[in-house]
């Protein structure tokens, strides 16, 4: 039997010049492009010669060094009191020159007079620009680094320390070098700051300045190699500040619509879109930091907090508009007793730690079963062209219509011991997306997913090979917002 997909049922995707795929499309065009929601920022950042003045050593050899204006043997001096820079490999420091040559000095060996407050709140409007509530941010200085001539550091992702880390700042001294470009790297787009022209452009103008790029845990950075000068940066971690470390309270805002929050709103006023609703969902485009406590089974709605980005733009956005939305984990599953159908997806809030489940016979049905979950692709699909197995589909399947789509960024994969005679060992895929339920255009807002009778499954059967239109299916209520 062919497992290939068969025909689709009739369609609810309207076409692409409707009104409904435009402003699908806008919401998609808003969450995805870079101007609207970066990854990460970067500049030059004005400051008065005292704050760039560096302390480090100890005792007798301690120093101070007026980074404006420093000598190329002070700065020599520097990267000779550094230690040699390593880095993460599973949980272990490696040092390793072919993968990163540098200095480093860690935050307890050195000070330095800067206040961060005032750029890391520019951060905040900068990378935050769609959030209409954006999290109090606070900035942990980490380490300082010097990268002489021919030192880099090759492409990697920093390693988040805790969850409620989200991305890192470095910013560059203004000591002349060349090279040494920071190459940036997520979904696919890659983009280049060079502090070294940044800053050389700075000198000629009026006072002193840094150069700074924040960005996201989840984006791949590259430092390249250093042509001569001295490069040297200091690192802090950037963190979402808990309530009682936020460094304000933030006055009461009226409540006014997001931009997302609105072309979602028109998106769910169309009466083409979803006519029977359905699940809508957006794939996340950030990795998230998530404890993973052996053998157990963990929600993961506790991420909500801390979503970055355009995540937390859409999650605010379908928050405003009272929709019955969460974080899932799609999860699709290959093993042998799938050979012959399609792999099921079936979504659910759960992580469930799948290599400590013992056998599992139909992931789909455990998932369903024990775990909220909710199919969204029927493994019954490859048999879909015989009626019998096109009505199971039909009853069991709740497709998602995707805005934006399932990314890589944030998918895993597991194993698993498939049930048979004998041991085999199958694959489950996960990804993680934000789904809301929507009703039909009368009840968006108070229907959970619909409920098909075998009359529905029917009339669509009818409709489906062609004796007669498909008949207007009256809507369950299941659940309705108080
Ligand atoms: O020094 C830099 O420009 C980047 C340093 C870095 O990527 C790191 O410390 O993880
Ligand atoms: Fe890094």
């Amino acid at each position: 039997m062919s497992a290939s997909e068969p025909e689709s049922p009739p369609s609810t995707v309207p076409d692409a010049s409707s009104p409904a795929s435009m402003i699908q499309h806008s919401i998609a065009e808003t969450l995805l492009e870079h101007n609207k929601n970066p990854v990460y920022c970067s500049g030059t950042w004005k400051v008065a010669s005292d704050d760039i003045v560096l302390f480090y050593g100890e005792g007798e050899s301690s120093r101070r060094l007026a980074l404006q204006g420093a000598t190329d043997a002070q700065l020599e001096h520097l990267a000779n009191s550094c230690d040699k820079a390593t880095f993460g490999v599973n949980q272990q420091d490696v040092l390793d020159e072919t993968y990163r040559k540098a200095g480093k000095l860690d935050a307890d060996h050195f000070a330095w007079n800067f206040q961060a407050f005032g750029l890391v709140n520019h951060i905040k409007k900068v990378l935050f620009a769609l959030d209409s509530k954006p999290r109090e941010i606070r900035a942990e200085l980490y380490k300082l680094n010097v990268y002489g001539p021919g030192s880099f550091f090759k492409a990697h992702k920093d390693t988040p320390r805790g969850e409620d880390m989200f991305g890192s700042l470095v910013v560059v001294l203004p000591t002349p070098h060349e090279g040494g470009e920071l190459y940036l790297r997520h979904g696919g787009k890659e983009w280049v700051y060079d502090s070294a022209s940044e800053l050389a452009n700075l000198r000629e103008g009026d006072g002193p300045g840094i150069g700074y790029v924040a960005l996201y845990s989840d984006v791949e950075h590259e430092v390249a190699s250093v042509k001569s000068g001295y490069r040297i940066t200091i690192t802090y971690n950037l963190y979402f500040a808990s309530e009682q470390n936020a460094p304000s309270a933030k006055p009461a805002s009226p409540p006014s619509i997001e931009p997302v929050a609105a072309l979602l709103g028109d998106l769910l006023a169309q009466p083409e879109f979803l006519p029977k609703g359905g699940l809508l969902g957006f794939g996340l485009l950030h990795e998230y930091p998530f404890p993973r406590r052996q053998g157990e089974v963990m929600p993961i709605a506790p991420l909500e907090a801390v979503l970055k980005g355009s995540d937390r733009v859409i999650m605010n956005a379908v928050r405003q508009l009272g929709l019955d939305a969460a974080l899932y984990i799609v999860y699709k599953a290959s093993g042998h007793e799938y050979s012959f159908g399609k792999k099921p997806e079936v979504i659910s809030q759960q992580l469930i730690p799948w290599d400590a489940m013992g056998e599992v016979e139909n992931l789909d049905e455990v998932l369903v079963g024990n775990y909220g979950g909710i199919v969204t692709k029927s493994r019954h699909r490859g048999h879909a062209t015989e009626e019998w197995y096109w009505k199971k589909v039909r009853k069991e399947e709740h497709p998602i219509t995707w805005v934006t789509p399932k990314t890589k960024n944030n998918s895993f994969k597991d194993a698993y011991l498939a049930y048979g005679n004998q041991a085999e060992i199958g694959h489950v895929y996960g990804t993680m997306a934000l789904v809301a339920k929507i009703g039909g255009p009368d009840d968006r807002f108070d229907l959970a997913i619909l409920e098909k009778t075998d009359e529905d499954v029917d009339a669509e059967w009818a409709a489906f090979i062609g004796d007669q239109p498909a008949p207007k299916r009256k809507q369950k209520k299941r659940r309705t917002k108080q």
